[in-house]
């Protein structure tokens, strides 16, 4: 009976309410309101405690479900078919700094007239841009044609000057950054641009069977036929790759940036153990590492652009690491033969989902010939659950997760946990990579040398740190 659905939804609300209303009572909080700013106060932290995640996971899945089972079905087809214009406008507010002008106006905001004149741009289409963002609670429109951050809006504030900002390059917003609002720009320019073009490469013959990381969607879309990495450091593409590095420490965001900490056991290392993160950006998971142990040795290695840019990143957010010669970058291609040995860990986050399966095994057969007996890998990625019961085929592998979701919720939570099922399709049509599920991993892992011996999820993510060892 679909009312019974209705009510078993309204419970798993009401009853998810009540333990966020005991959690924050029970330290005296209220909950973070919508309204207000994003800061990382208690209030704010406590969103990541696992009761608590737990219950906004309930919540969220249950909102959404009861959403599309009472308004009429095309009503829900108008807003996917439409969805896109939601990422349109957000580009639009991020690229003109909108977030950093209004911080200045707080609760009261400005008159739309006053941010067209800043951006230079037409005030009744931009009006219908901050409209339809704050009809989706990112801005308020707090008087006819006012405009204020919220909490979501102000998420992406780079915490610079709006005036500023408008006479410097555009590199200059991301500087010293988390990279949230280049997060925005990436997804908004070249991922969502791609992505208009996934029906072309999946019904073409010479790209629909294929799992090449240069016949993606991006190719068919910028006329390229160089995968990603290469083609954003095309001099031509300077403000996108300068740009990409950033979005990318904003990657750490998907969960706790120091969920990293949680995914592997960094107190058992010392200044006698050396950490290798293959891939790794900036740096932004082992900036997390070495704050936590002040010890041991880490070596972060990219593409050598990527390394320089890294460099300039780790001189502004922890110089003492580079100094000191604890922290260093190197210029490495992961298709080549690893140069580093005596490794106690290599750590691959957010590398493996980049690509198809045949370049994750030669990544993975490089470092399982440099690996020693006691070297482990710590894969961190999304560890995507079907959207039904896995049942009896889901691996057995010490630490993973077995999630009970409460009826009649989907078995992945659904819109609560959709965030990795979009990204699984953002790999896809920018580098033909995916998300991959714990059997998935396991399997990649085995056959580049690897055995997942231990599963460290993070409550309330599907995002997970993978150990595994040398066979
Ligand atoms: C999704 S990012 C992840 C960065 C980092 N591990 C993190 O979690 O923040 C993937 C990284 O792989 C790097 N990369 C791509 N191709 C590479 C290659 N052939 N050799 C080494 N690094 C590469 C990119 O430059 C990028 O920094």
């Amino acid at each position: 009976m679909t009312i019974e659905d209705l009510e078993n939804l309204q419970a798993v609300l009401n009853d998810s309410i009540d333990s966020l209303k005991r959690y924050y009572t029970d330290i005296s909080l209220d909950f973070p309101s919508l309204d207000g700013q994003y800061s990382a106060d208690a209030a704010e932290s406590l969103r990541s405690d696992p009761k608590v995640s737990q219950a906004i996971l309930n919540i969220t899945a249950a909102s959404y479900q009861l959403l599309c089972t009472v308004r009429p079905p095309m009503m829900s087809i108008f807003d996917a078919a439409t969805s896109y214009l939601i990422t349109a406008c957000l580009r639009v507010t991020e690229q003109i700094n909108a977030v950093e002008l209004l911080r200045d106006f707080g609760a009261q905001g400005l008159h739309v007239n006053d941010i067209a004149l800043y951006a230079g741009m037409e005030p009744t289409k931009l009006a219908r841009v901050f409209r339809l963002l704050a009809t989706h609670h990112i801005f308020r429109e707090v008087q006819p044609n006012v405009f204020a951050n919220n909490r979501i809006s102000s998420v992406f504030d780079s915490g610079k000057d709006a005036r500023w900002l408008s006479t410097q390059p555009q590199a200059e917003k991301h500087k010293g950054t988390y990279g949230a609002a280049a997060f925005i720009d990436h997804a908004a320019d070249e991922c969502c641009k791609s992505a208009c073009y996934l029906y072309e490469t999946l019904s073409s013959p010479e790209t629909s069977h294929n799992f090449k990381a240069n016949q993606a969607a991006l190719q068919t879309c910028f006329k390229t036929d160089k995968v990603l990495f290469a083609w954003l450091e095309e001099p031509f593409n300077q403000r996108r790759f300068e740009r990409y590095g950033a979005a990318i420490r904003a990657s750490s965001f998907w969960n706790d940036p120091k969920a990293i900490i949680n995914g592997y056991d960094w107190g058992s290392l010392t200044a006698n153990d050396l950490i290798v993160d293959v891939g790794g950006g900036h740096g932004m998971p082992s900036l997390m590492i070495a704050r936590a142990n002040a010890e041991v040795r880490i070596i972060i290695q990219d593409r050598e652009a990527v390394t320089e840019q890294g460099k300039v990143f780790w001189r502004e957010v922890f110089p003492k690491a580079l100094d000191s010669g604890r922290v260093s970058f190197q210029a490495h291609e992961f298709f080549d033969k690893q140069p580093q040995r005596d490794v106690s860990v290599f750590v691959l986050r957010t590398v493996l989902h980049d690509w198809p399966d045949k370049n994750c095994v030669t990544i993975l057969k490089h470092l399982r010939d440099a690996a020693g007996t006691k070297t482990k890998l710590l894969i961190g990625d999304w560890i995507i659950p079907l959207a039904c019961s896995e049942g009896a085929e889901a691996p057995q592998i010490l630490g993973a997760l077995k999630v009970t979701v409460p009826s009649p919720l989907l078995a992945n939570h659904g819109r609560a946990n959709s965030i990795p099922y979009a990204l699984d399709m953002a790999m896809q049509v920018i580098l033909n990579g995916q998300e991959r599920t714990l059997a998935h991993h396991a399997d990649l892992a085995a056959r580049g040398g690897w055995r997942i011996s231990q599963v460290n999820p993070i409550e309330g993510s599907c995002f997970g740190y993978m150990v595994a060892e040398p066979v």
